[in-house]
């Protein structure tokens, strides 16, 4: 079975997105058990770790052309490998961001993203205080320069942390110089064409769950 094999999604099924979601969390966790000396797991002990229903668990994996062994459960190494591929962490996808706020900033300083697969090589802001300089070796152009730096770098995902009464209008800009999918970070719904992918990101949405069972607890 070659590399290129053991990655494509089985008969091309589309990837349910909580399954998409749920397979970073297997990865982590698996290569914790590597850490800790494990060569072999199995959806049990999977399970065990991510607090996951074992059964979800193999019919995730199963979207992964993977198999394990009965009893002996999946080789350690073999596993995130093929999950590293499968989810594109392996492959860098190069990204442009609008807005190099408090927001922005961060994201340009978070070196975790490469490990997934993303790399902001450049951002773009209107602020003339930033425009011209680099935060954590990545440049800063104005927006006004977005088209010029399509041709320069090979980019298709854009990152948007813009003021929300401008995310639409940054986005159409994006989409009209060639962006192909963005990750939206603002609150504002933005309006794409078919073709355009959009990932809408809330660390707030997260927020709110954790103050509502945290309330449910103390009232227990
Ligand atoms: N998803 C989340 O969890 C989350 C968390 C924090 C903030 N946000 C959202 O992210 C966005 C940014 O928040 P922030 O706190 O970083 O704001 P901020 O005010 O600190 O940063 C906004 C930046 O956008 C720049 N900007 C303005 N016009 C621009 C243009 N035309 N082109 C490029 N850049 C431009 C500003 O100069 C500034 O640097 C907001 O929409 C906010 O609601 C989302």
């Amino acid at each position: 079975m070659t590399m290129d094999h053991q990655i494509q999604p089985k008969d091309s099924m589309r990837v349910p997105e909580p399954t998409l979601r749920r397979l970073p969390w297997y990865l982590s966790n698996v290569k914790l058990l590597k850490q800790k000396g494990e060569r072999y797991v199995s959806s049990t002990q999977i399970s065990r770790e991510t607090n996951i229903d074992a059964s979800q668990i193999a019919k995730d994996l199963s979207y992964v052309d993977i198999s394990g062994r009965t009893r002996v459960g999946y080789e350690v190494d073999t596993l995130i490998t093929v999950l590293e591929q499968f989810l594109g962490f392996t492959d860098i996808h190069k990204a442009f961001l609008f807005g190099v706020g408090s927001l922005g900033g961060a994201l340009l300083q978070d070196s975790g993203l490469k490990h997934f697969g993303l790399e902001i090589v450049a951002a773009f802001d209107v602020n003339p205080a930033l425009v011209g300089t680099s935060l954590n070796g990545i440049p800063i152009f104005h927006s006004d320069d977005f088209v010029q730096k399509m041709h320069e770098y090979d980019v298709h995902i854009g990152v948007l942390t813009v003021p929300i009464e401008i995310a639409q209008c940054i986005t159409d800009t994006m989409i009209s110089g060639g962006i192909k999918a963005v990750w939206n970070f603002t609150p504002f719904r933005i309006r794409v064409p078919e073709n355009i992918v959009v990932q809408n990101t809330s660390l707030y949405a997260h927020l709110a769950v954790m103050f509502n069972r945290l309330n449910f607890n103390e009232f227990k």
